[in-house]
């Protein structure tokens, strides 16, 4: 792979509906894109997942145009990169900073994939030619409006409904769920929002039979989460808690979480998804692809990792059309019976809309190799 450049754009996209969770509300996003263009004339993409308040991590977009464009883009360019596993490799020296991280190696991966003239879920290593499609219903004004959204999401034909909770929208509204709808795939979110203090109200859970209580502790804990799922019959799933293969492996053997939540750019890139991929296979810890509202970028790159084999509960990459009036990739993400196939082009199998980036770029910077 022989880079010519880099091209930073920030866009900035309306959500279809507000997303509201136990740390806040967004309507809107702005994503900062990275597109690497190779000698070759082809072009790989990557998609930062932050946001501009440091509340899901500590990155903003921001600190993600510093990071970039200071720190990162300057390391790449030190020699060529001939696999995109020398990307991390690369920027193992660099502290935290996933999201920044994992928006460049995407787009590395995509590049490498499109000379091999293969598609990403391919090169990364997948079989799957269709993906489980689940969605995570936000915080809602009242319980009649989360009954209606969750009716006409299973009708939609949606496999496995994800709600956030938080003290005070937890066990009422779940047991109400429950009633209406005893057969379905059913799992809660709680970003964070407890404490141990909190295990005998979260053990009131249990009787819900859900699939798995995602990140109920603090975002930066593995010790109390194994405390917790040892008093809890519903499995633990980790998203915010785990940042690489090596935080996974503790989770793992500390029995903190039974499930793994996956986020590319949570864990700075395909090639250290790959390596959590594997070693929850290897200790049969089932995974899923969490989402971060991204747009068709991202999302691609979700659809691709998704293909790989452990990856065998529902995930949070629902279609372009529940987030966007219009997305910047053709065609866009698409769902059947609640199913996304996996595409058969190049790389992240979707072309960038290049009009509709432009239109909504607030910026951009570029930089020769
Ligand atoms: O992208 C989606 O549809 C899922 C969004 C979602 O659930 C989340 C997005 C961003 C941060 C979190 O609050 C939450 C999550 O934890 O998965
Ligand atoms: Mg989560």
């Amino acid at each position: 792979m022989e880079i010519k450049s880099i091209i930073l754009r920030q866009i900035k996209m309306d959500l279809l509906h507000p997303f509201t969770t136990s740390v806040g509300t967004e309507e809107d996003k702005d994503i900062i894109l990275v597109e690497v263009k190779s000698k070759s004339g082809l072009s790989g993409w990557g998609e930062s997942v932050s946001i501009t308040q440091p509340i899901y991590n500590e990155e903003t977009v921001k600190t993600n145009w510093h990071m970039i464009s200071d720190h990162l883009i300057p390391l790449l360019y030190q020699e060529p990169v001939t696999h995109p596993d020398e990307v991390s490799e690369r920027f193992i020296k660099i502290r935290g900073n996933y999201n920044a991280k994992a928006a460049i190696e995407m787009a590395v991966w995509d590049l490498y994939a499109k000379e091999k003239n293969m598609t990403l879920a391919k090169a990364l290593g997948g079989a799957r030619d269709k993906i489980e499609v689940g969605v995570s219903v936000g915080i809602q004004q009242s319980q009649a409006k989360m009954l209606k959204q969750i009716d006409g999401y299973l009708k939609a034909g949606y496999k496995r409904i994800k709600v956030k909770i938080m003290p005070g929208w937890d066990v009422d509204i779940i047991r109400l769920i429950r009633q209406e709808f005893p057969h379905i795939q059913l799992m809660a979110d709680a970003n964070c929002a407890y404490t141990l203090n909190d295990i005998e109200h979260l053990k009131a859970l249990d009787e819900f039979g859900l699939t798995m209580i995602e990140q109920p502790l603090a975002h930066n804990d593995i010790v109390d989460h194994a405390r917790l799922q040892d008093q809890l019959k519903t499995p633990i799933c980790l998203d915010e808690s785990i940042h690489s293969a090596e935080d996974a492996r503790k989770a793992i053997e500390l029995g903190s979480c039974r499930i793994i939540n996956l986020k590319i750019g949570r864990v700075g890139g395909l090639t250290e998804s790959k390596k959590i991929h594997d070693l929850c296979e290897l200790h049969n810890v089932p995974m899923w692809c969490g989402g971060m509202l991204e747009a068709g970028i991202g999302r691609a790159h979700n659809i691709a990792i998704t293909s790989l084999n452990n990856f065998t509960l529902p995930g949070d990459t629902a279609p372009s059309s529940h987030y966007w009036k219009r997305d910047i990739i053709t065609p866009e993400v698409e769902m059947k019976d609640g199913y996304i196939y996996i595409p058969e082009s190049p790389g992240i199998g979707y072309e960038p809309d290049l009009e509709q980036i432009e239109n909504i770029t607030s910026y951009s910077r570029f930089y020769h190799y």
